[in-house]
């Protein structure tokens, strides 16, 4: 494999298939994207995640990428944190979602005007396993609504995001990735690494 080459490492399918389409150039094939001199393949791993800040989660998933597959790797830690809960469930949403599932989340809200939640994601570059870890976020503020639209990826279907009245999952695909968390925090990593 090329020097070139950054492997993003994630277990999340809807998640690769966002970053594949938002990074797509003419360029890009088979699902690797050219980013700047960079090509980005991508490898299926379920990484163990500690407990902390988004950043310490990310920082830590990134060296324990760049560990395993020993060379340039990207990850990413998608969170929700709800205002009223001062931004939990935060880098936890994935267990509240699979525990207590869409409803539960919008039932946590039930006594709080305040329904605001901000959609986070940092994405982690590391060169290699003794390399500093980068980090690119990007947040997109909204509400959480009750349900509507598909409920295939994550909690979509319960996030409206600000100046839109779809939730994420309602919204066309291409929509979701011009103003999403992923699209700002990809936005940052892409001016990074085309300066590279
Ligand atoms: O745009 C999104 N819209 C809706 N839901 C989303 C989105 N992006 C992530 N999600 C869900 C997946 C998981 O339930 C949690 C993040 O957890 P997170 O650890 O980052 O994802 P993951 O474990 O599925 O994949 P990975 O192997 O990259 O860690 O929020
Ligand atoms: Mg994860």
């Amino acid at each position: 494999m090329s020097e070139n080459t950054i492997t993003f490492v994630t277990g999340n399918a809807n998640k690769l298939k966002e970053v594949i389409a938002i990074l797509s150039t003419s360029e890009s094939q088979n699902g690797t994207s050219k980013v700047g001199k960079y090509s980005i393949t991508n490898k299926s791993l379920d990484l163990d995640e500690v407990q902390g800040t988004i950043e310490e989660v990310t920082i830590n998933k990134a060296k324990a990428a760049a560990k395993i597959l020993d060379g340039p790797v990207l990850v990413e830690d998608t969170c929700l944190g709800f205002e009223a809960f001062n931004n939990l469930p935060g880098p936890y949403i994935k267990w509240f979602v699979k525990s207590i599932g869409l409803s539960g989340l919008v039932d946590m809200l039930y006594k709080f005007e305040n329904k605001g939640a901000n959609a986070i994601c940092t994405f982690g570059y590391c060169e290699g396993p003794d390399a500093e870890v980068k980090l690119f976020q990007g947040i997109t503020k909204g509400n959480i609504v009750d349900s509507r639209g598909p409920t295939d990826f994550g909690w979509d279907s319960v996030f409206e995001p600000e100046g839109f009245d779809q939730t994420y999952a309602e919204m066309d695909k291409k929509t979701k990735n011009t103003i999403s968390h992923r699209f700002r925090a990809l936005d940052k990593l892409r001016d990074f690494l085309t300066s590279q």
